[in-house]
């Protein structure tokens, strides 16, 4: 005789294609519910493959009724399929439609901050949005989105990303590393974990992903735009020169790795009085915009040095989220409605690509890591692609 436990114990023998475990351990299943001999299943899974679906309903029907069911009816939930987009090259999270690149020439001009803002705005906006801290030498994200000690749920061998209450999953090193530790990072391990947090995490169909690098342009920067097509690189400066000089290294590598520039974030530009409200120059004001005509691209936003940014980021109360009246959440606004129309803009004429800066190591011929001059008019000798 089927009756609720029958079904869920039947069901504890299906395998969800591709894993070994079942879909009750995956908790995929919502509802069961039995009448007579009539069963109705209710699974909620996390592929938007068809034939996952069409697989699990053949298997369990067919279970179901040599326990005696007459009639089966498996009702199957599915993410969307990928979106279409404009964009070319490979991908290794194809089910997200855009990817912001948020870099910096230095350390502590508040790339992190600028992140955290933009995404939220975005969100807000009506976007669908997700936030990749990739900066693993100091993953500060957690903190900031106010999900310090979450723990991410785990589904075969991929990981769900963090859901925040701002509308914008996380996934960050910082939420797979205990609190305080630190890793030693080589060249290799960085495009591992780069790679991983693309491919081995669930992100949802987002309409964009914004990525917080490690300061500086490296092997973790080269990784993303190889394994993923950016659709635009937002740098973040503070005013100063010294800051603008290393700014410039930023848009300079964006330009190498073919990433459209969006723009640049100035930030700690001027100082709002908390009391008075009025706004005076501590670094300098305006500066970048200098550099961003250099570089044929503009100034997405001035954020002031403001006490509820820092405090917000110390607190994971972000000040776009919690202090929406203020001046600064709405240069963040701003900001955030530029970057989209630039988005937008890059999608209408073709989208980005990564076409053209993947790695041109010929069949049978390992890629070396050391050695290499691939600047060399074209003559690769020694290094990645190499011929000998
Ligand atoms: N406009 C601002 N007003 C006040 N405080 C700010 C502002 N921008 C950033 N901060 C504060 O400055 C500190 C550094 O910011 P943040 O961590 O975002 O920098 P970062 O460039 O990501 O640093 P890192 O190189 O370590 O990743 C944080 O405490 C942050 O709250």
């Amino acid at each position: 005789m089927l009756n609720e436990a029958k079904v869920k114990e039947v069901l504890g023998t299906v395998a969800y294609p591709g894993f070994t475990k079942d879909i009750v351990t995956f908790g995929f299943v919502k509802a069961v519910e039995v009448s007579g001999d009539r069963v109705f299943v209710e699974l909620d899974i996390t592929s938007s493959a068809p034939e996952v679906a069409q697989q699990l309903r053949d298997e369990i029907t067919k279970k179901l009724q040599l326990e005696g069911a007459k009639e089966v009816v498996v009702n199957i939930h599915q993410p969307k399929m990928p979106r279409e987009t404009s964009s070319r090259g490979k991908n290794l999270a194809p089910q997200v439609k855009n990817f912001v690149m948020i870099s910096s020439g230095k350390g502590g001009v508040g790339k992190s901050t600028t992140t955290v803002n933009l995404a939220i705005a975005t969100a807000m906006q009506g976007k669908k949005v997700g936030i990749l801290d990739a900066d693993i030498y100091g993953p500060n994200i957690p903190r900031m989105m106010g999900i310090l000690g979450a723990q991410p749920e785990v589904v075969g061998n991929k990981v769900k990303p963090i859901e925040t209450k701002y509308g914008v999953e996380v996934m960050s090193m910082g939420v797979l590393m205990e609190e305080g530790q630190s890793l030693i990072w080589r060249g290799a391990m960085i495009m591992k974990a780069v790679e991983q947090f693309l491919r081995d995490i669930l992100w949802s169909d987002l309409d964009v992903l914004f990525i917080d690098m490690p300061p500086g342009t490296g092997d973790a920067q080269l990784t993303l735009a190889q394994s993923v097509p950016v659709t635009a690189g937002v740098t973040v400066t503070t005013p100063q020169m010294v800051s603008l000089d290393d700014s410039r290294r930023s848009l300079d590598m964006f330009k190498k790795l073919h990433i459209p520039i969006a723009g640049i974030v100035e930030n700690m530009s001027g100082f709002i009085c908390p009391n008075c409200s009025t706004e005076s120059d501590i670094f300098g004001k305006g500066t970048s915009h200098d550099v961003a005509l250099e570089y044929g691209t503009s100034v997405l936003g001035e954020i002031p040095i403001e006490p509820a940014i820092r405090e917000g980021g110390d607190e994971g109360k972000p000040v776009v989220f919690y202090h929406p009246e203020s001046e600064t959440a709405k240069r963040y606004h701003q900001a955030a409605n530029r970057l989209w129309h630039f988005i937008e803009k890059v999608n209408e004429e073709g989208g980005a690509s990564n076409e053209m800066i993947q790695p041109t190591t010929p069949p049978g011929v390992s890629a070396c890591s050391t050695g290499g001059n691939t600047q060399s008019g074209g003559h690769q000798d020694g290094g990645c692609g190499c011929n000998h």
